[in-house]
């Protein structure tokens, strides 16, 4: 038999608290035999599902949204596509944990990422990458196409009431910050990040159930994305 297809000695393995894991999310045991190398990898794909996503809510963890910005950063930058990424951040989050309870704030969470998975493309990467703070990567997105999709992100939340266990019915809004990536420009997840960050910042500012994007559709570059593209030299040069 190929010494790599032969089954590991699963009592060396350890397998206990992986199968625990499995079993915490509902997760079924891999099909197959214990420490047949098909079994291992079924395990392993699992437990790489379960560290990529958020345990409330079902989407993307921070870790795989931090994972999928560098790989947008980087296509970006090969085929000069736009791409637009959105920060969304639930309004008075606080007022609903403190008058309904944390079990009323969880499902107001989980009705936000349902919502938003609602209002974008399948091929749209949405996470949860705080409490209640929620990103949206929408890679190929036209930027004359930013403030419709953006403004049906918030809209589709707005329009979104939440039950609790009483009967009340919960309304809530979000505010949306955006900036899409600097197109040929190899930038930093960072950066986009920030800008981004900025316009919710704006967004919330200016009175919250809103949405602000930057305004360029091909935004300023900063001096450190010039000094990635250029070099140094070529800033001092051109100051
Ligand atoms: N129920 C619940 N609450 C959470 C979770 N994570 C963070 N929070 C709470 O979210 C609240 C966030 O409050 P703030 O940052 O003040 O934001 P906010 O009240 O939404 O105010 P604005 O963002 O300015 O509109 C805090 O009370 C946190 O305890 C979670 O997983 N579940």
């Amino acid at each position: 038999m190929d010494a790599a297809a032969a089954p590991a000695n699963t009592s060396a393995l350890r397998l206990d608290v992986a199968l625990a894991l499995l079993r915490q999310a509902g997760q079924a045991e891999p099909a197959g035999d214990a420490g047949s190398p098909a079994y291992l990898q079924a395990l392993i794909d699992q437990l790489v599902d379960l560290s990529s996503r958020d345990a409330l809510t079902g989407l993307a963890n921070r870790r795989n949204f931090e994972l999928a910005l560098a790989r947008e950063v980087d296509r970006v930058a090969r085929s000069g596509e736009s791409a637009l990424l959105l920060m969304v951040d639930i309004d008075h989050f606080k007022r609903v944990n403190d008058t309904h309870g944390h079990g009323a704030g969880d499902l107001v969470i989980r009705a936000v990422g349902q919502a938003l998975t609602d209002s974008v493309r399948p091929m749209d990467l949405v996470a949860r990458i705080g409490g209640e703070e929620y990103a949206v990567l929408l890679p190929n997105c036209p930027a004359a196409f930013g403030p419709q999709v953006a403004a049906r992100v918030r809209q589709r939340v707005a329009r979104s009431s939440v039950a609790l266990p009483d009967g009340q019915q919960l309304a809530v809004t979000c505010s949306v910050g955006g900036a899409f990536a600097p197109q040929w420009v190899r930038s930093t997840p960072g950066i986009w990040l920030q800008r981004a960050d900025l316009q919710l910042y704006r967004a919330k500012a200016e009175g919250r159930d809103r949405v602000c994007l930057e305004h360029t559709a091909a935004p300023d570059v900063s001096v450190q994305e010039r000094e990635m593209l250029l070099g140094s030299h070529a800033i001092q040069d051109s100051e």
